[in-house]
């Protein structure tokens, strides 16, 4: 896999996006730069991802029918999922029929749930995690309550940036989060995960890329979640030697496991040396758009060079660095972003506009990057940037 030949020719490579949000806008724009023909997927017309690709189609993608109709129409090189959502048991096969998944479909399969990626972490590899039980039904959910004890975490087993999810803080709050689960599930009501709540000092996503030269790891990426959703994110998360061993250990574990080539964003609690797994993406991170403004290739960059199944010796880190998601509330097809002017008035100061069609409740539709001489002072210059930023909701 050491060639690429002319876009768009019989010689050329061909990568398939399935989801076309924000972190698969940069993916597509980094495999361009090889040259590579993007096709682009979400449920979605105008996704983020669909405005830079040469192409784009919008289906179901939990619709293992579809997917394989879309897969076979348009041959991919490769297939590379973007989100959790796809139908990866269609994936399982299709890789088996020659197709190559990044970075495998086992991978996207074990993380599309977590009871595939915990009882695999756990159960398996004998890692470290928080407590945890399974609960299909109200009965099954009250008897994991009372086992993990309270507080814990309830969260639907198929969902991701913090939908279906609340923390259990006492008896008043079960009700709650039983049905707070069941009805922000990505696939509908169902099955949770309850967790015990774990007291960490910090928590990190520690970038893990494979590639055909080997593992290597980004500084830690430290960052802040409210809801279960990613607001402030920095690099390096300062971190003791014997904590950010056992981190890369874990990592080293986990993405070995899993398999194949690309960036992994491993999810790890840290409560003094010792590291938690809490869950891991095959594919850039949220929290790590913050390699956009602090690495010589980003995460988009390291993913799309690992999976077209380049070398990744090693990466350059510029210094420390943060960003600031902007998140949108509203019922609106028009957001304006206004007072750039001061928004960037500062040096070191960058915003990416992923381009979202809507909003509806809230969304991310931006990110600031800022670098300065420390950890704080570029988190401090990031949120003065969005202190600057007015975000206009217009009416539909
Ligand atoms: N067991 C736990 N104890 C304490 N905090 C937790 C626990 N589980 C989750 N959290 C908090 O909630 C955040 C989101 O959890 P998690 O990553 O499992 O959700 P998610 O929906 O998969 O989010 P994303 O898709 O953004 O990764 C964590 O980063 C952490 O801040
Ligand atoms: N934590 C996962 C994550 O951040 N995923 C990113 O958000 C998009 C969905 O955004 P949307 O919900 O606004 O459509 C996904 O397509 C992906 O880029
Ligand atoms: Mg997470």
């Amino acid at each position: 896999m050491s060639k690429i030949g002319s876009v768009m020719t019989p010689v050329g490579r061909k990568a398939l996006l399935l989801g076309s949000g924000e972190l698969g806008k940069e993916v597509a724009i980094e495999l361009m730069r090889y040259g590579v023909e993007v096709v682009a997927c979400d449920r979605y017309a105008n996704a983020p991802a669909m405005q830079v690709a040469h192409r784009s189609h919008v289906f179901n993608m939990l619709d293992g029918a579809e997917l394989r109709r879309i897969i076979e129409l348009e041959r991919p090189d490769h297939i590379i999922p973007e989100v959790e959502a796809i139908a990866t048991p269609t994936l399982l096969e299709l890789e088996k029929e020659g197709y190559n998944v990044t970075p495998t479909a086992r991978a996207a399969w074990l993380t599309m749930n977590r009871e595939g990626i915990r009882r695999l972490a756990a159960e398996e590899l004998g890692i470290t995690t928080s407590p945890y039980r399974f609960a299909s039904t109200r009965e099954e959910f009250e008897k994991a309550i009372e086992e993990i004890g309270i507080p814990c975490v309830v969260k639907p087993i198929m969902s991701s940036s913090g939908h279906g999810q609340s923390t259990v803080k006492s008896a008043a709050d079960i009700d709650r989060a039983w049905h707070t689960s069941q009805e922000g599930g990505r696939a509908g009501a169902g099955r949770v995960i309850v967790e015990g709540f774990v007291d960490f000092d910090y928590e990190i996503t520690l970038l893990t890329v494979r590639s055909c030269s080997g593992t290597v790891y980004c500084e830690p990426v430290g960052h802040i979640q409210i809801d279960g959703d990613y607001r402030y994110s920095w690099q390096p998360q300062p971190m003791s030697t014997a904590a950010l061993e056992s981190a890369q250990e874990i990592a080293k574990k986990v993405t070995d496991a899993l398999g194949g080539y690309g960036i992994f964003g491993v999810e790890l609690f840290i409560k003094g040396d010792q590291v938690i797994f809490s869950e891991v993406s095959p594919r850039p991170h949220d929290t790590g758009m913050v390699t956009m403004i602090s690495q010589d290739l980003s995460e988009f960059g390291l993913h799309a060079r690992a999976l077209l199944g380049l070398p990744v010796p090693s990466i350059r880190f510029y210094g420390p660095s943060a960003s600031r998601a902007v998140v949108v509330e509203g019922d609106t097809d028009k957001v304006e972003f206004d007072n750039l002017e001061q928004v960037l008035a500062e040096p070191g100061v960058q915003i990416r506009i992923f381009g979202k069609p809507e909003v509806k409740g809230h969304r991310r539709m931006g990110v600031i990057l800022a670098t300065d001489e420390s950890v704080d002072a570029a988190r401090a210059k990031a949120e003065r940037a969005y202190e600057a930023l007015r975000v206009n909701v217009l009416p539909r």
